[in-house]
């Protein structure tokens, strides 16, 4: 959604050659950077706390199970850790209201209702085996280990689909899906994957914009991480839909992985300075304003969208950046908030900030 309230905007001919899902505002443009790819720039003076963009294009979004009683899954609501009145148990979700279910299972529609019912039967029935935190100082997998990890699955992952299509099946099909649902089950490696499968299923002429998001080709934190990452191809391959399986592929889950990486927002709670993190999600439109450790631009989430702000007043030309760092993060020193950076978001900081403290 495009916002213009500043008033005596010069005439705005929209760029023809920009990303698919970028943002598009006669307030600013989108550009390349020397250092840092693509970025907003005013393209006119903007008044401290115009409401300059924005974001409710949510794609892929994962509520951590420890919150999945405590934050409604349509608007992410939060009622200080009270458990929601309105549990749907049948999909592990709950919900603030009536309205936020009916409008959850309706957007979700058939399919994306009994897959999520697949998935919360597998989860349910084992419990949680596997720890899904992610240790960031462990080793990243090269992108030769992520290959190989991917091809070393694929051979079960076409007896599975043999399996699962039905006549052909012999006992060693049946077998190869037998022995993907007794593997540990990482369930929030899974909601992440189950989002962005469904969304891509109910959104196909909207892939682009996932594609066109910056990507990182080792987006893995761990061989562990990237492990529950292809046992959990396998599990959707076990239980998901039929009508699902065409997309449920290698390919499909590291696009989604390798675009999640670098532009996915957290969802904190909307008090405390957010210290509550229930998860996180994507909203390509909003992923192109590149980080500075003195933002001139606030983001603010409300319900499911972004809100951008300008922090101060903005002369024309200046880029317009947001601060990818949490509260406690933005008060560290130069050094450690590059090493949070580079950990965290892959990038060395090329900020005015950090460049005027060279
Ligand atoms: C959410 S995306 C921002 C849009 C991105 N520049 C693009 O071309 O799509 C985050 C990525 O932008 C780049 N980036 C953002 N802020 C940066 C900064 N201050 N210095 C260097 N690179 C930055 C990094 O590559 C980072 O992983």
């Amino acid at each position: 959604m495009s916002i213009s309230s500043v008033s005596s905007a010069p005439p705005f001919e929209p760029p023809k050659d920009l990303p698919a899902g970028a943002p598009i505002s006669p307030i600013f443009e989108i550009r390349h950077t020397p250092n840092a790819g693509r970025a907003v720039f005013a393209r006119q003076a903007i008044p401290e706390n115009t409401l300059i963009w924005q974001s409710s294009d949510l794609t892929l979004s994962v509520l951590l199970r420890e919150y999945r009683r405590e934050v409604c899954g349509q608007c992410f609501g939060y009622e200080y850790g009270r458990d929601l009145d309105i549990r749907d148990k049948s999909v592990g979700f709950a919900f603030c209201t009536k309205m936020c279910q009916d409008k959850w299972r309706q957007e979700h529609g058939e399919i994306g209702i009994e897959a999520w019912t697949a998935v919360e039967k597998l989860v349910k029935g084992r419990g949680k085996e596997d720890n899904d935190m992610v240790d960031t100082d462990l080793p990243r997998p090269k992108v030769k280990d992520i290959t190989s990890a991917w091809e070393s699955v694929a051979a079960q992952a076409a007896l599975i689909r043999v399996a699962r299509q039905g006549e052909s099946a012999t006992k060693q099909h049946r077998k190869a899906v037998s022995k993907a649902l007794q593997a540990p089950i990482s369930p929030d490696v899974m909601s992440f994957c189950v989002s962005g499968l469904l969304w891509q299923h109910a959104n196909p002429t909207e892939w682009v914009k996932v594609l066109a998001l910056a990507d990182d080709r080792t987006p893995y934190h761990s061989i562990d991480d990237l492990t529950a990452f292809t046992r959990t191809y396998l599990h959707l391959l076990a239980i998901l839909p039929l009508a699902l399986l065409p997309i449920v592929t290698a390919k499909s889950l590291f696009v989604l992985s390798s675009r999640d990486s670098h532009n996915s927002f957290g969802i904190r709670s909307l008090e405390d300075e957010g210290s509550e993190f229930f998860g996180y999600g994507c909203w390509p439109a909003a992923s192109y304003f590149n980080h500075a450790c003195s933002p001139n631009v606030e983001k603010k989430r409300v319900a499911r969208t972004w809100e951008f702000r300008a922090a101060k007043d903005i002369e024309p030309g200046k880029e317009l950046c947001i601060t990818y760092l949490s509260g406690q993060e933005r008060k560290l020193s130069r050094g450690k908030r590059n090493l949070t950076l580079k950990k965290n978001w892959g990038f060395e900081c090329g900020c005015a900030t950090c460049e005027s403290l060279l």
